[in-house]
Parts: structure tokens; sequence; C-alpha cells
């Protein structure tokens, strides 16, 4: 015998909208009052009592409506802005009301006025809609509601579903308590507490479930959907301190976001990174091959930052991890404090400031000088060597500069074809050199050495670019006049206590790693990086992507994608194909990008694929990783 199907019953306000459809009509009837917030706020107010069952629903509803002061007219402006407001996973998911529209109802203690004209687009219709009606007087205002419905009544929803009868298993879906109380009353089989619009702890509480929009709820039922795997599920662990709206950013996406303020050891992030599908860190964190091993769900590594050289980027692409980082967003704020450094060591603003803290006035012209007419020795001319060069050049001074790769020079720049030569012309030498682990040391006594008595030194690219100690004995032997400083050898994980053979030195300016830390850069990168993770898990681009091969998708539209990560050895494309042929998958598109060690397919197909092929194309050998969109 084949058993009845299963009954799908909804709440309609706050689960099927994302509004209370009676607070939008009191937004349209009280337009223009001057009493309007407060009305509004009273309506709330009842709503959500009468919600969380606190008080009687009747007269949350009779309260409601003597307020609400409607007519008819307004109605139609009413449907026109819910029609607007469809819960988001609701309207993406339009083919399971189609496929199951015998099977869904709404038992709602909204009114059907507006209900059925919203629904029935979602293929429900009105005999399958219960909920209240309106009363009208003769001039068509709304004076009250049909008090022999059941649904107006307290507990009104479960007195509605024992009528109806339903066979199979009954599962409830909806954001307030009366919606669990069916499921209490043992009329229902199951409770899913619908957080997508609003999170109310009595229903999330009692829940079965708690879906935080309906492709959860489709995915635990493994019923059609949109997305074959739920955002909700995938988790995002944001480390260092990263700019709140990345926050809002990835959670506004759907996915279930942790923030931690500071960078963690390799030990703590080992535990913490299993189930973890996209890690976020600054230049603090090291992602090393331990955390790799332990992170077996992991996706994507943001760096919201510059460097990248914290992260093991061949083993992480071993692992079909993608890196992605923001190499622009703090170029600007690096290149102004690079500015004010130069100012501020060549005028020693900071001893004469120093001086007056300490309660001495010291007006003297001695060792202060105008940087027009002066050499700057730019070490590194990439993203923000070249700024600084334009920047500085604009306030007269002149620029040098020494790069390993070639770069072309911006305004009257001059290159020098060896560091010594740089070194020995200039005035202030600043660094901006990569991150990369060759540069250790780079500055150490005999380059210091090389250059000229009483310049100053800035460093605002690594820590370890520089022979801190040996800079330190320059500064005391007054071989250089100055050093501004921003990053260190090592550096603490968190705000707090910090040593440095730099401390105390005259006319050293020393700052906590804060070149890229201005409001402006922060909020760039946590745009920027989230926007690549966000591209990366929900299409599959991995466009700049710093450690693996670079495909910029299409937008697909009515089909499957299957992501297939795999080890770049002869005749693997071969198998991958013979799999979808061995499935009859009609491929719509396929694309590839390959680097000497991993390749990188994306193949989208028709809609509907066998389960199996998802199976066999894991199985192929020298799979990394696997994954399917839509
Ligand atoms: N202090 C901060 O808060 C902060 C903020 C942002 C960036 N940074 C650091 O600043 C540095 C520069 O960043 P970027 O965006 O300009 O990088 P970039 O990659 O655009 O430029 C670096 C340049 O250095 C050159 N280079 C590398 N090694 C060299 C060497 N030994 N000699 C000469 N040239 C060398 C490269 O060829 C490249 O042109 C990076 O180390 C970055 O991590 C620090
Ligand atoms: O790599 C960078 O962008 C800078 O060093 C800044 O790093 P932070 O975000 O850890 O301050």
């Amino acid at each position: 015998m084949v058993g009845a199907a299963r009954k799908y019953v909804f709440d309609f306000d706050s689960t099927l909208t994302r509004v209370e459809a009676l607070d939008v009509l009191a937004e349209i009837t009280l337009q223009g009052k001057s009493n309007k917030d407060e009305v509004i706020q009273e309506i709330q107010e009842i709503t959500n009592l009468g919600i969380d069952g606190d008080i009687s629903f009747t007269e949350s509803l009779e309260r409601r409506i003597r307020l609400l002061n409607a007519h008819k007219d307004n109605l139609d402006g009413l449907v026109i802005e819910l029609r607007q407001k469809i819960s988001k996973s609701i309207a993406s998911n339009k083919e399971f009301f189609q496929k199951y529209s015998e099977d869904i109802y709404v038992i709602s203690c909204g009114f059907k006025e507006f209900i059925d004209p919203i629904v029935e687009e979602y293929n429900i219709p009105s005999e399958r809609v219960y909920a209240n009606t309106f009363k009208f007087d003769e001039d068509g205002n709304i004076v009250g509601f049909d008090e022999a419905n059941v649904l107006a009544s307290h507990n009104g929803k479960i007195e509605c579903l024992k009528h109806l009868h339903l066979e199979g298993e009954v599962q409830v879906i909806g954001d307030g308590y009366s919606d669990y109380v069916m499921r209490e009353a043992g009329l229902a089989h199951k409770f899913f507490a619908y957080t997508e619009n609003v999170h109310r702890d009595k229903a999330a509480n009692n829940a079965d479930h708690v879906a935080p929009n309906l492709d959860e709820f489709l995915f635990v039922n493994d019923l059609p959907r949109n997305l074959s795997y739920p955002k909700n599920r995938i988790k995002i662990l944001l480390l260092e301190n990263v700019h709140p709206d990345a926050f809002e950013n990835l959670s506004e996406d759907g996915f279930s976001v942790e923030l931690v303020k500071n960078s963690i050891p390799e030990d703590e992030l080992i535990e913490k990174i299993k189930g973890v599908h996209v890690l976020g860190i600054r230049s603090k964190t090291q992602v090393t091959q331990k955390v790799l091993d332990a992170a077996n769900k992991l996706l994507v590594v943001g760096a919201f930052c510059i460097g990248t050289t914290q992260i093991d980027l061949e083993y992480a692409k071993k692992k079909g991890v993608v890196v992605f980082n923001a190499p622009y967003s703090n170029t600007r704020s690096v290149v102004e404090l690079a500015i004010g450094q130069i100012i501020m060591l060549m005028r020693n603003v900071f001893t004469r400031s120093s001086e007056i803290h300490s309660g001495q006035w010291n007006k003297t012209a001695l060792n202060s000088k105008e940087v027009r007419g002066k050499n700057l020795g730019i070490v590194g001319y990439g993203n923000i060597g070249k700024q600084l060069s334009v920047l500085a050049e604009a306030m007269g001074m002149r620029v040098y500069y020494y790069d390993v790769a070639d770069r072309l020079a911006l305004g009257n720049a001059t290159k020098c074809s060896t560091l010594e030569e740089l070194l020995s012309v200039s005035d202030v030498v600043t660094l901006h050199v990569d991150d990369n682990k060759a540069n250790k040391n780079f500055i150490g006594e005999r380059e210091i050495n090389q250059m000229r008595d009483g310049a100053y030194l800035i460093n605002l690219s690594r820590g370890f670019v520089v022979d801190i100690d040996a800079l330190a004995d320059a500064l005391k032997e007054e071989k250089l006049s100055g050093a501004a400083v921003d990053v260190y050898p090592i550096e603490p994980r968190s705000n707090g206590e910090f040593e440095t053979p730099l401390k105390g030195l005259s006319n050293v300016i020393l700052t906590p790693h804060v070149g890229g830390s201005t409001e402006e850069a922060q909020r760039d990168i946590a745009d920027f990086v989230p926007n690549k993770i966000m591209d990366y898990i929900n299409s599959g681009n991995t466009v700049d992507a710093v450690n693996f091969p670079n495909i910029r998708l299409p937008k697909q539209n009515n089909s499957h994608r299957f992501l297939h990560i795999h080890r770049n050895v002869p005749g693997i494309m071969a198998k991958i194909n013979e799999v979808l042929a061995k499935y009859e998958m009609n491929i719509t598109g396929q694309y590839l990008s390959t680097d000497s060690e991993v390749g990188y397919v994306i193949s989208d197909l028709d809609k509907d694929y066998n389960k199996e092929v998802v199976k066999a194309l894991k199985n192929v050998e020298n799979t990394i990783k696997f994954r399917v969109l839509y």
C-alpha cells in the first residue's frame, strides 16, 4: 500500500513573507498621520504578544484592527507591497511549491483578502488557504473580522488543523508559538521554526528543527531545491577582529558566521577549524600544514589583508583550498602613514613632542629639515611603493626606487639598478618589499652601513625584512638619524605588553602594525574579500585567487554546476567526461583551468541528474575536492 503523501502546513506572516502584513497595512493607513510611529509600535507590540501567546489571539486581533483604521481600498496597495516582501528563500524555491502544490496548505491567523492573491502565485489555491476574513461596513471600512472563524480564536490553528483531517506525515513550518502548538497538540508530526525573518526564542526552543530559510527545510527533507547545500550550513570563522561589515555581508548572504577578536595559536586553530568551510584571517594567523590537515571541510581562506605568507599556499592548493586576499584596499593607508613618517622624522617631531610631554620647552631648528628637495629611496616599487612615489614627488622630493622586478618609473622617479646604489643616494629609505620569506634580514648591518650618514629608515613592510638589532645599534651609534617601524620580527597575537630593542631610542617612531589599519581600508577589505569568498562559494569563480588556477565563470541558469578539483595528471579530464557520459549528463558548458599541480574543471549540466553521478565523480582517481552548486 502506498502511504499518504507528506503534508506541509505553512504559516504566512514572517514565514512566507518577510513581514507581518498588518504592520504593512498600518504603514499604509497611517501614512502622513502625526502619531504614525507610536501607533505602528503599539501594533507591533500587540502582534508579538499574540504570536508568543502572551495575550489571547482574539484580543490581539481586535486591538490591532481598531488601531489600523483601514479601508477596503487599502488592501490592493497592501498586496502590491507584500509581493515585494516574499521571503528570499521562498521566492528562490518556486519549484518546490509547483511540484508539491497538492500537499501544501497555509494556515494563518492573517486574512484571506491579502494571503490568497500572494500565495496563488506559488500555486497554492484559495481552498488550501485557511485564514481569517475581514468585516466591512457599508462604506468599505474594515470594522472587524468573522468571529465564527476558528482562526480568530486563541489556539485557532489547532482547531483548524484538526478539522482538516490531513493524512500522512504533517510538517508545520512557521515562526511563532501558535504554529508550534499544532505539533504540541499532536496534530503535526514535526515543527520547523522558520527564522529567516524573525527569530522567536519560544518557537525555536520548542522546534524539532530550526530552519533559517526554506533551503534548510528542503535539504532536511530532501525535496527539490534551488541550492544543493543550504548556505546556513556553511560555517565561516573570522579571526583577528576583521571589520564588522564582513560579518554583515556574509551573514546577509545566509552563511553562519563566527567572529573572534584575536588570532589563535596553531593548536587551538587545529581544533577550531574542524567543520569550518571558510576561514578569514589577517596577517597574524598561521595557516600551517597541520591546520590544513585538520580542516576537514575547508574550501576557502580569505586573507583580510595584503600579505599571504602566513598561509601555506602550496599546501592549501594541494588540499583544494582556494586563497583570496585584498591586494589594494589598504595601500593608500600605508602610503599616507609613510608620508607622515617621512615628515615627522625629518622634523624630529616625536623628540620635540616627548620633551614637552616631560615638561621641557626646547625650541630649536637643529636636525629639523624640510622634505622638499630631499632624496627618497623606495625599496619595492609595487602597489604601495608606486603610490608613495607619486605623493612624495608632489611634496617636492626626488624619488629613487629599487625593485627586483622590472617596474616602470612613475613621474620623474629614478630607477636604481642595485640596492646599494639606492641606499647610497637616499636621505630617507622606505621599505615596501613583499612578504616573501626570502626577504628575511634583507636590510642588515651591511646595508645600513651602505646608507648615507644621518639618513632615516622606514619599515612598513614586514618585521623580518630588517635585522632589528642591527637597526637599534645604528640608531644608538647615530649612524642613522631616526627610524619609523610599524612591523616587527615577532608580533603579539593580541593587544597587551610588547618589547622591542628599539624601545626608548630617540627619534624612533614605533607603531603596532597599523599601516593598513584605517577605517576606510578595513571597510574596503570587509567588502572586497567577502565578495571574492561569496563568488567562489556561490558560483565557483576563482578570479584573483592567489594560489589557484583562475576561472571567471558565466552566470548559469537552470542547470547544475559541478566543481571538480583534481591533481593535474594525464587523462583525468577524459575520466571525468567518461563518468558524465555514462550517466547521460548533457554538458551545457565546461570550463577548465590548470597549473602544473592542480586542475579545476567546472561542468554546467542539464537540470536533473542522477545522484550516483556525484558519487562516481568523487571516486575518480586523483580527485581532491568535488562540489555541486544549484
Ligand atoms: N604595515 C602594514 O600594515 C602593511 C599594510 C599593507 C601592506 N604591508 C606590506 O607592505 C609590503 C608591500 O605591499 P605591496 O602591496 O606594495 O606589495 P606588492 O607585491 O605590490 O609590491 C612589492 C614589491 O616588492 C618587490 N620586491 C620583493 N622583494 C624585493 C627585494 N628583495 N628587493 C626589491 N624589490 C623587491 C616586488 O617585486 C614588488 O614589486 C608587503 O610586505 C605587505 O605585506 C604592510
Ligand atoms: O598584509 C597586510 O595587508 C598588512 O600587513 C596589514 O595586516 P593586518 O591586516 O594584519 O593589519
